[in-house]
């Protein structure tokens, strides 16, 4: 599973978890503007906006697991099997299959309003990028630097695009469902709570942080979503980028799947194998990979992004410790 979130902090910063049982092969790719993207239905976008982000690249065409554009709007796609749908291609309808989301939106959009006018008549092709590679069933979030958000989902009932007042994705249900759930979560505070239980009946409050005690820790989505959103309601504004950063990453490693915990197969179990976010004004981009807990970073634009081919950098996934004597 996985989880997505935007923190906004004076900047905004916006990427996710990404929670699998294998490693793709994933790298940071950086898509200069001026590096054809070809669709399969719409016409090819010769110049458009830079885009960075974690994908893999086949056929030099960048399959965006997340990333961020240079205007500062962020997308990723999370895994949403079950109620996720695609569709046939429809006349009169922009065709844009699932694999293409991401560059589609990041590409031409620098904001969630613009995104939200490009995928007015959007449907979702049910297109297999090939046969190896065949079509995810997902989800999204996108995001941008004003800290608004949107989830993006094509269910058979048709392609729904939902205000995020949270700002925080995860996988099933379908997010009417996970917004209304938050409700049950209304009593969780920071603060231990004065006693409406049982008025008159002593109920000491014997430790720190009961105010908290009902908030799920599990690794399914729903527990994920009030954790994360509850964990980034409360998270403090910090006075500098590497503050707010680290912020950040806090609040994502607050819904992290610590490898054995969720079983997706016999002894195969999922993990998050890396974190991102990006600084969505800025265009810099940070990681860090379950092997490596420091937080790595590459600024967009530091490359030339007027470039016409593919930039990419490897996952530094290498734990380096910090060796005091
Ligand atoms: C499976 C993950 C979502 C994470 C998650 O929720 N996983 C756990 C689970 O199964 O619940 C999704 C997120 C982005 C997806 C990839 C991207 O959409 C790019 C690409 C799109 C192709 O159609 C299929 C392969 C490929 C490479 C996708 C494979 C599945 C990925 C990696």
């Amino acid at each position: 599973m996985c989880t997505s979130i935007i923190y906004t902090a004076g900047d905004s910063y916006f990427g996710r978890n990404l929670d699998l049982e294998v490693n793709l092969g994933q790298e940071v790719v950086i898509t200069p503007r001026n590096k054809t993207l070809e669709f399969r239905e719409m016409p090819n976008l010769k110049h458009h906006y830079a885009i960075i982000g974690i994908s893999i690249v086949r056929d030099d065409y960048p399959l965006y697991f997340d990333g961020v554009n240079e205007k500062g709007v962020g997308m990723a796609g999370l895994n949403f099997d079950g109620p996720s749908h695609y569709f046939p291609i429809q006349e009169g309808k922009d065709n844009i299959a699932s694999f293409e989301l991401v560059p589609y939106i990041l590409a031409a959009a620098s904001s969630v309003v613009e995104a939200k006018k490009l995928l007015s008549n959007a449907n979702i092709a049910n297109l297999n990028f090939s046969d190896k590679l065949q079509a995810a069933p997902l989800h999204w979030i996108i995001a941008d630097k004003t800290g608004a958000s949107v989830t993006v989902e094509s269910t058979a009932k048709g392609l729904n695009i939902y205000d995020n007042p949270v700002g925080v994705l995860a996988n099933n249900p379908e997010f009417p469902r996970q917004l209304l759930n938050l409700s049950n979560y209304r009593s969780v505070s920071p603060a231990s709570s004065a006693n409406v239980f049982a008025p008159g009946v002593d109920l000491p409050i014997y430790g720190r942080g009961l105010g908290t005690h009902f908030l799920p820790g599990g690794m399914d989505s729903e527990s994920r979503f009030v954790k994360a959103t509850f964990t980034k309601m409360h998270a403090p504004i910090g006075a500098s980028e590497v503050e707010n950063i680290t912020n950040y990453f806090h609040i994502l490693q607050s819904v992290e799947q610590q490898k054995g915990l969720d079983e997706v197969a016999p002894d195969t179990f999922e993990y998050t194998i890396y974190s991102d976010g990006s600084n969505l004004k800025k265009g810099i981009f940070y990681y860090k990979t379950y092997e490596n807990s420091q937080i790595n970073a590459v600024d967009m634009h530091k490359e030339d992004l007027e470039a016409s081919k593919l930039i990419t950098y490897p996952i530094q996934n290498e734990q380096v410790i910090n060796q005091q004597n």
